[in-house]
């Protein structure tokens, strides 16, 4: 059935003449998988960054003819841009994807020009990654996003961890998304963020079977078609590893920056290390590393020790060259906070751990607008 339905589209696409006049989406390889589940057809179309705005009534018009097949219920069709290594990344933006009067960044600034199409709207994109999955991502997304706030940033959360998305038990998001009208829905809100959850729109079980260009199709829906209202940033839950659902990811959507978590173990940090290197292998700017459960706070005596071989990640920043954005301890109250579905930094703004936090988005910030400042030039490290 579902081949059926994915011979289908294929035939529909190669009868619909592309807007660039270049012959049709299929035999010109734009198309990517295709992908059915519960009804649902869900592709993308990899189509030049220039052409994006030209290519959108295609989409639309392919979603209705694909909508129209027996046995399909609905039809997701997203477009992604396409950058050419090599080429100068200034290609003209479909849409506008700044909000008027912000300051320019300062002189000689990192803030990275994309190619790919932004999100009206938004103005930058962050992503929180982790080279594994229990490092504490999820935590260090809520926390660094809600540390944004209180530096008086508009920002916004989105759970695009298809594996085992958790914002909505961290947030408290009791909610199912409503619409706005159209093919929008109403982002949720939490304690002062802009938030949405894959998990709240997707069933579990269809997303973590999703291949890269489905991830991305999905993920880039959700940040279109969301309202997130004006945002200074979009802090983006990403699922952990670095498979090619996250390289997909990493590649297609229009990140300003990633932040890596990692724990001080050595075989965290190995994974943290490929994540750093995928980023770098799409010229997305690392940001920074998180050292998580960095230390211990015993609750009785509220003595610290090393348990995990503290300083791991730290030491791991400076031999690649990243900013080391801070070391979080493992406590308990930083669990009990996030299962309780009040992040840390609401809870208790006044503690130590909401300084950790505030201070991680401080410097998360200036590398978005000086550029990270330890990632340029190789460095000699003797050992
Ligand atoms: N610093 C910390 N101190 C104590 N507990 C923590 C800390 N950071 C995270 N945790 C706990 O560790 C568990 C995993 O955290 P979290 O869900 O944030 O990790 P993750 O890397 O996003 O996991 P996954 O990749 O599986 O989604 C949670 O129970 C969380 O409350």
């Amino acid at each position: 059935m579902a081949e059926d339905i994915k011979g289908q589209i294929h035939d529909i696409l190669r009868a619909m003449e592309a807007p660039d006049k270049a012959g049709d989406v299929v035999s010109r390889g734009l198309l990517s998988d295709v992908f059915i589940a519960d009804g649902k057809a869900f592709f993308s179309l990899t189509v030049p960054a220039d052409k994006a705005q030209i290519f959108e009534p295609f989409r639309q018009e392919a979603e209705r003819r694909v909508e129209a097949i027996q046995g399909v219920t609905k039809a997701m069709v997203a477009l992604t841009a396409e950058k050419q290594a090599g080429t100068p990344s200034r290609a003209p933006q479909p849409a506008p994807a700044q909000p008027a009067a912000r300051p320019a960044p300062p002189q000689g600034g990192g803030r990275p020009q994309t190619s790919k199409p932004g999100i009206p709207g938004i103005d930058r994109i962050v992503a929180v990654a982790s080279g594994k999955g229990g490092v504490g991502k999820s935590t260090t997304a809520v926390n660094l996003a809600l540390g944004l706030r209180d530096l008086g940033l508009k920002v916004g959360i989105l759970d695009a961890d298809i594996y085992g998305p958790s914002i909505p038990r961290l947030l408290a998001l009791k909610d199912k998304p409503q619409s706005a009208g159209g093919r929008m829905i109403k982002s949720l809100d939490a304690y002062g963020l802009k938030a949405m959850s894959i998990g709240l729109l997707v069933e579990e079980e269809t997303a973590m079977i999703w291949r890269g260009p489905m991830v991305v199709s999905a993920l880039t829906q959700m940040m279109r078609e969301v309202e997130w209202g004006p945002l200074d940033i979009l802090v983006v839950d990403m699922p952990p590893g670095t498979g090619d659902a996250q390289l997909t990811m990493a590649q297609q959507v229009p990140l300003a920056g990633s932040v890596i978590v990692s724990t001080p173990q050595d075989l965290s940090l190995i994974d943290a290390r490929r994540g750093i290197a995928m980023f770098r292998k799409v010229d997305v700017p690392v940001l920074g590393i998180v050292e998580n459960m960095s230390y211990f706070i015993a609750p009785d005596t509220g003595a610290r020790y090393d348990i995990f071989g503290h300083g791991g990640a730290e030491a791991e920043a400076r031999r690649l060259s990243v900013p080391f954005l801070g070391a979080v301890p493992l406590d308990m109250n930083i669990r009990v906070r996030s299962d309780e579905g009040v992040p840390i930094v609401q809870a208790e703004p006044d503690g130590p751990h909401a300084e950790i936090y505030r201070d991680m988005a401080a410097r998360t910030l200036s590398g978005l607008e000086t550029g990270p400042v330890a990632s340029s030039g190789p460095s000699i490290v003797f050992e």
